[in-house]
């Protein structure tokens, strides 16, 4: 497994270790006491999530509030998407930064995404499923989040606008300025 952290600290590209052969391939997707010894975090994952979509969908920007906040192990496991983490930590020196990471079946890359983060993807192949994992369990009252074409975010989700697919609920999302004024 290699891992390296993201200009937003805390937040680290995991790349595992693949096992190809005749058969096909193997690896890890998750070693708890790998993964803490190399991003040095004590991170206990307590909910995992699959989600499915098509070309298009974008699901973002969301967290969870206060105490419900959620650390996230994220991957693809089929397709390709464009995940964004959006670091919104008032203390931090990256606060409003964000990166934007290619999570694919092929390269079966990761990314790991601290409490304190705003988190979208959109899907950039015909289909995707999703599957990540949280330290903290979903709380819909503590639910928050960022419009997806916050003017002060900027962030490139490669797509047309018009080709996107939003849900109602994420298409009536505060700024990010309102979040914090
Ligand atoms: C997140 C979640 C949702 N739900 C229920 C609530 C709704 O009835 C239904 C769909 O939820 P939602 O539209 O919020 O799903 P996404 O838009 O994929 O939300 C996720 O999108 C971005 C990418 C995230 O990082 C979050 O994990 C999460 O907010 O599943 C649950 O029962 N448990 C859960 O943990």
């Amino acid at each position: 497994m290699m891992v390296r952290e993201t200009k937003l600290k805390g937040c680290y590209i995991i790349e595992p270790k693949i096992f190809n052969d005749s058969r096909g391939y193997f690896f890890e997707s998750f070693n708890q006491k790998t993964f803490n010894e190399l991003t040095n975090q004590n991170v206990n994952f307590v909910q995992d999530n699959e989600s499915f979509s098509s070309r298009g969908v974008l699901r973002g920007l969301h967290f969870q509030t206060r105490d419900h906040a959620q650390a996230k192990l994220v991957r693809v496991i089929k397709g390709s998407v464009l995940d964004v983490a959006v670091d919104i930590r008032i203390d931090s020196e990256t606060f409003g930064e964000h990166v934007a990471v290619e999570l694919t079946e092929d390269n079966k890359h990761q990314l790991f995404i601290p409490r304190g983060f705003a988190h979208g993807f959109v899907v950039l192949s015909d289909k995707a499923i999703f599957s990540y994992k949280c330290d903290n369990f979903y709380n819909k009252e503590a639910e928050g989040g960022i419009i997806f074409n916050d003017q002060d975010l900027q962030i490139d989700w490669r797509l047309q606008e018009e080709d996107l697919i939003i849900s109602e609920k994420d298409m009536e999302l505060t700024t990010f300025k309102e979040l914090f004024i």
